[in-house]
């Protein structure tokens, strides 16, 4: 039978992040699809123009209609916006049994410089989603807000993986898409590193979205979590490869 994913994000009108990369990624996995919209935006691959947040209970709502009716195999959570929309979202996965395989994607400012979270819901993103999150997907710069710590190289990564751990996630993955692409993968007792098979030169929208929704897809599909993050790192390269330069800012990566 297909398994089912859902994502718990924001809409990109652009179509490059959020629930519209979290879906095709989904669709070309060959995992159905489901989601939970937090909030609209109004961006595109240069800007954030705009964002209207839906009511907490109303993200609640749209969980539990699909939880209630299809099995969930994975979730991956995105833009969370507002620090009640992060409650909500910590409590519905709880009541709906959806933690087991939970990917929280810390997503805080996008590409091109907007907050898409709250500054204080930064601490329940910390308090009340981390620990339930079977791994967590920092880029450097969440990395670096979430731990406190600065990161100049691969010592650094692990070292902040490792002070993200005791927030409680059962794996941290730093991703290094902000220097060479390599991603450390801590799991309480052993680092992994992840070599990209080549770091393509340029800005791209959308790639942790990617990056989280394909580690949720494989996951959905049965497999643990180790090759689930080889196969993300290996289909987002490959969209990345295939970039199309398609508006004014940042580059568009290709399903
Ligand atoms: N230029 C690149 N070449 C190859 N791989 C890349 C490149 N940029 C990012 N990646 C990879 O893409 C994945 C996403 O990492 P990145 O650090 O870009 O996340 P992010 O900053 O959350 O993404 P987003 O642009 O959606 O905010 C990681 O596996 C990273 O190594
Ligand atoms: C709705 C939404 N979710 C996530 C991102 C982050 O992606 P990026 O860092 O590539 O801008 C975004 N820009 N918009």
């Amino acid at each position: 039978m297909m398994k089912v994913a859902m994502t718990i994000a924001g809409s990109d009108s652009i179509g490059g992040a959020g629930i519209q990369a979290d879906l095709k990624t989904f669709y070309a996995l060959g995992v159905h699809g489901t989601s939970a919209i937090t909030a609209v935006t109004a961006q595109n691959t240069a800007a954030v123009e705009g964002a209207y947040y839906l009511p907490p209970e109303f993200v609640g709502q749209q969980i539990e209609a699909v939880a209630k009716d299809v099995p969930v195999a994975a979730v991956k959570t995105g833009m969370l916006a507002s620090a009640d929309i992060v409650r909500e979202v910590a409590r519905r996965v709880k009541l709906h049994g959806l933690d087991a395989n939970l990917v929280v994607d810390p997503v805080l400012v996008s590409t091109s410089g907007h907050l898409l979270l709250d500054n204080d819901a930064v601490d329940v993103v910390k308090h009340e989603l981390i620990p339930l999150a079977l791994v967590i997907t920092p880029n450097i710069p969440e990395a670096e807000v979430l731990s406190g710590k600065k990161i100049k190289d691969i010592e650094n990564m692990k070292e902040a993986a490792y002070l993200l751990h005791k927030l409680g996630a059962r794996n941290v993955l730093v991703k290094g898409g902000h220097a060479n692409a390599v991603d450390v993968l801590f799991d309480g007792t052993e680092y992994r590193i992840y070599q990209p098979e080549v770091r393509v030169p340029g800005s791209f929208h959308g790639t942790g979205c990617t990056l989280s929704a394909a580690i949720a897809a494989e996951l959905a599909k049965g497999g643990n979590l180790v090759t689930a993050v080889e196969k993300a790192k290996s289909y987002v390269t490959g969209c990345i490869k295939n970039h199309l330069h398609l508006g004014q800012g940042a580059f568009m990566i290709k399903h």
